[in-house]
C-alpha cells in the first residue's frame, strides 16, 4: 500500500513540474536547461517507481504451498500421509517465501530449506528408517524362521528331472519325474512363445520351473530362495499371451499364460479396498477380492508357513491382455462398453458373473492378482480333503462342529487327524483363516505323492479380509476345541505380537513390496490393525487352553532338535 502512495505521489509531483515549466515562458537558454534538468528527473521518477512496483509485486506473490491445497489442482500424486516421502516434506518450512520482503532473493528460505534437510539426513534419522524398514528382515533372520530341516530325502521333493543314466536304465515311468532334456526342446514354435532351450542345468529353467521343481514335503517354497523374488517379478511383469476362464470353483477367474509357458491364475479387482463385507451376505455370497489374495500370501509367509503359492498384484489391459487374444468363446461374449464407457465383462459361473455383476477397466485398466500356478495335476495329483470344521453352507442348518463342544475329541480318533501332524496342521490354518477372518475353509488340498506326511496347501483366500471391524470367533473353533498348537506357531505369534516387531507392522512392510501398492496399499490401516487384535485373541485362547490342559503344545522344536526355554509351556 505504502508504495503504491510513494508511486502516486511521483507522478503527480511530474506533472505539476512540467505545468510550471509552461506557465513560467522562461526565454529560451534558461527554458532548455530547465528542461534538461525536469528530463533528468523524470527518468530519476521513474526508475523509482519501477522499483517500487517490483517490491510490491514481489511482497503479494502467493507462497507456492498454497497453491497444492486447492483440490484438483496439485500437480504431483498425492502421498499418504504415512509415507516417508510426505513426512519429509511435511517437515520442510511451510512458508519460506512469508519474509520475501525482508528477503528479496530467497536466499535466507533457502538456506533454511537445505538445514532442514541436512537435519533429515543426519545418520540417526537414516538409521530410524533403515530400522523402520527392516522389521520384515529382522524377523526372517529370527531363528524360528530359520529352523533346520531334516536331510531331504529323494522322496522328499515333489518333481525332479530325470538323469541320463535313469532314463537310459529303462526304469518305469513314474508320475514325478520331469521329461529329459530332449523332450524339452520344442520342434515348432507357436507364435510368440519362446523357443525352449532348457537342460537339466537349473540356471536354465524360468522361474516358475524352478518353483515347480522346489517344491518339498515340508513347504511350498523356501523363503530364502533367490527364485522367489524372480517369480514375483515375472509374474508383474511378462507379457499375457493366452487367456481363458479357469474352471472349478465358483466365481470369475482367469487362466493366463507367459511366453515361456508358465501360467497364472487371474482374481479381478470387483470392489474397493475399502469396502466392508454386508452384513447381510453369507460367507459363501461374499465376493472375492484381489488383494485379499495378495494379502494372504504375504500373511502366510510372515507366519513362517509357506504354504501359499505366490500372489503378486497387477494391472491388465482387458482389452488387449484380455479380450483381443482369449480364444474362450464363451468369455470373449461377456465383454461390452459400460455407459461410462469402461471396457467391461463378466465371464459364465455360478456367482456372480452376470450384467449386473461386471468386472470392469478403467477404461481399460483392471486391478488383478497373479497366482503362480501349481504343476499340472497330470504330473502332481493332489487330493482334496473336506474339513471337519467345514461350515454347512447352508442358510439354516448348523454344522456339527457348532452344537457338539467336545467336537475335537472325535476329530482327534478319526484318521489322518490321529496321528502325525495333520491336526496342528489344520489348527495352523484355522489360525491363519481367523487373522485374516476367512470363513471360506471348507476344503484342503494336499500333494498325493506325499501321503499324510506333509503341509497343507492354502488355497483360495479370496474372501479373507472382508471385515475388519468384526472379527469371527467361530473361524478359532479348531484351537478353542482341541487345544492343541505347534509350538513353532506359537513362539512365531508370541514374536509378531512383540510392540517392537507387531504383526501390523511387518505386513505393512511386507505388502508395500507389491507392484500395486503404489495405486493403494493393499489392505487399508483398519484391516492392519486388525491383524494385532485378532493375534492377542489367538494368544488368549491358547492361555485358556493351557490353565485348563496339559499338553496343549505339540512340540515340533524337540523333533527339529531345537531347544527353546520353557516359556511357550
Ligand atoms: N495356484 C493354483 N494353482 C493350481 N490350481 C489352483 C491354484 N489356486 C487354485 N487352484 C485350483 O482351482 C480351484 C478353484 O480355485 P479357487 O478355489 O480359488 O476358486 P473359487 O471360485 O474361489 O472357489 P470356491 O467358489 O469353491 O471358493 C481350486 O479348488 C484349486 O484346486
Ligand atoms: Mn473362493
Amino acid at each position: 500500500m505504502q508504495s503504491r502512495r510513494q508511486v502516486e505521489e511521483t507522478e503527480g509531483r511530474e506533472k505539476r513540474l512540467l505545468k510550471i515549466m509552461v506557465k513560467w515562458n522562461l526565454s529560451q537558454s534558461t527554458r532548455s536547461i530547465y528542461l534538461g534538468l525536469a528530463c533528468l528527473s523524470l527518468t530519476l521518477h521513474l526508475l523509482l517507481a519501477c522499483f517500487c512496483l517490483s517490491v510490491l509485486q514481489t511482497a503479494c506473490t502467493p507462497p507456492a504451498s498454497s497453491t497444492s491445497s486447492i483440490p484438483g489442482t496439485d500437480p504431483q500424486p498425492r502421498q499418504s500421509s504415512s509415507s516417508p516421502a510426505a513426512s519429509s516434506s511435511d517437515k520442510l518450512p511451510s512458508g519460506p517465501r512469508e519474509s520475501n520482503t525482508s528477503d528479496p532473493d530467497g536466499e535466507e528460505s533457502l538456506r533454511a530449506e537445505k538445514d532442514e534437510e541436512k537435519k533429515l539426513t543426519r545418520p540417526e534419522n537414516l538409521k530410524q528408517k533403515v530400522k523402520g524398514r527392516s522389521k520384515l528382515e529382522e524377523l526372517f533372520t529370527h531363528p524360528l524362521y530359520n529352523l533346520p530341516r531334516p536331510p531331504m530325502q529323494q522322496d522328499d521333493w515333489l518333481l525332479r528331472v530325470k538323469s541320463e543314466e535313469e532314463e537310459k536304465g529303462g526304469e518305469e515311468e513314474e508320475e514325478d519325474f520331469l521329461p529329459h532334456d530332449s523332450e524339452w526342446q520344442s520342434a515348432s514354435q507357436e507364435e510368440g512363445y519362446d523357443k525352449i532351450t532348457w537342460t537339466s542345468d537349473k540356471e536354465t529353467h524360468p522361474p516358475w520351473l524352478r518353483f515347480h521343481l522346489g517344491i518339498s514335503r515340508w513347504e511350498l517354497y523356501d523363503r530364502k530362495d533367490s527364485n522367489l523374488d524372480q517369480l514375483t517379478h515375472y509374474l508383474a511383469t511378462q507379457p499375457i499371451l493366452g487367456a481363458v476362464q479357469k474352471t472349478g470353483g465358483t466365481q470369475l477367474k482367469l487362466l493366463v499364460t507367459f511366453p515361456n509357458y508358465g501360467q497364472a491364475l487371474l482374481k479381478p479387482m470387483r470392489q474397493s479396498r475399502e469396502a466392508e463385507t454386508d452384513t447381510n451376505l453369507f460367507y459363501f455370497s461374499d465376493f472375492e477380492r484381489h488383494n485379499a489374495e495378495i494379502a494372504a500370501f504375504h500373511l502366510d509367509r510372515v507366519l513362517g508357513f509357506n504354504r501359499i503359492p505366490p500372489v503378486v498384484g497387477r494391472l491388465v489391459n482387458v482389452t488387449s491382455e484380455v479380450r483381443e487374444l482369449t480364444t474362450d468363446r464363451r468369455l470373449a461374449k461377456t465383454f461390452f462398453t459400460s455407459p461410462a464407457g469402461n471396457v467391461c465383462f463378466y465371464g459364465q459361473c455360478e456367482y456372480y458373473c452376470s450384467t449386473e455383476n461386471p468386472v470392469c477397466g478403467r477404461p481399460h485398466a483392471l486391478e488383478v492378482s497373479v497366482a503362480t500356478m501349481l504343476p499340472d495335476l497330470s504330473l502332481a495329483p493332489r487330493r482334496s480333503w473336506r474339513s471337519p470344521w467345514r461350515r454347512s453352507y447352508s442358510r439354516t442348518k448348523l454344522a456339527q462342529w457348532e452344537t457338539n463342544p467336545a467336537y475335537c475329541d472325535k476329530v482327534k480318533e478319526t484318521p489322518p487327524y490321529n496321528h502325525g501332524t495333520r491336526l496342528v496342521d489344520l489348527i495352523d490354518m484355522a489360525v491363519l483363516d481367523f487373522l485374516m477372518s476367512n470363513m471360506d475353509r471348507h476344503h484342503y488340498e494336499t500333494f498325493e505323492s506325499f501321503g499324510n506326511q506333509t503341509f497343507l496347501l492354502h488355497l483360495d483366500n479370496g474372501r479373507a479380509f472382508g471385515r475388519h471391524s468384526q472379527d469371527e470367533p467361530s473361524i478359532l473353533a479348531p484351537l478353542k476345541q482341541c487345544c492343541r498348537i505347534r509350538r513353532s506357531t506359537l513362539l512365531r505369534l508370541r514374536l509378531l505380537s512383540l510392540p517392537h516387531l507387531r504383526l501390523s507392522e511387518v505386513m505393512r512392510e511386507s505388502l508395500a513390496a507389491d507392484p500395486l501398492a503404489v495405486v493403494a496399499p493393499l489392505l487399508s490401516e483398519p484391516h492392519l490393525s486388525a491383524l494385532d487384535r485378532r493375534l492377542a485373541k489367538v494368544l488368549k485362547v491358547v492361555e485358556v487352553c493351557q490353565e485348563r490342559h496339559r499338553e496343549v503344545v505339540y512340540d515340533d522344536l524337540e523333533e527339529a532338535g531345537q531347544h527353546y526355554d520353557s516359556q511357550s509351556d
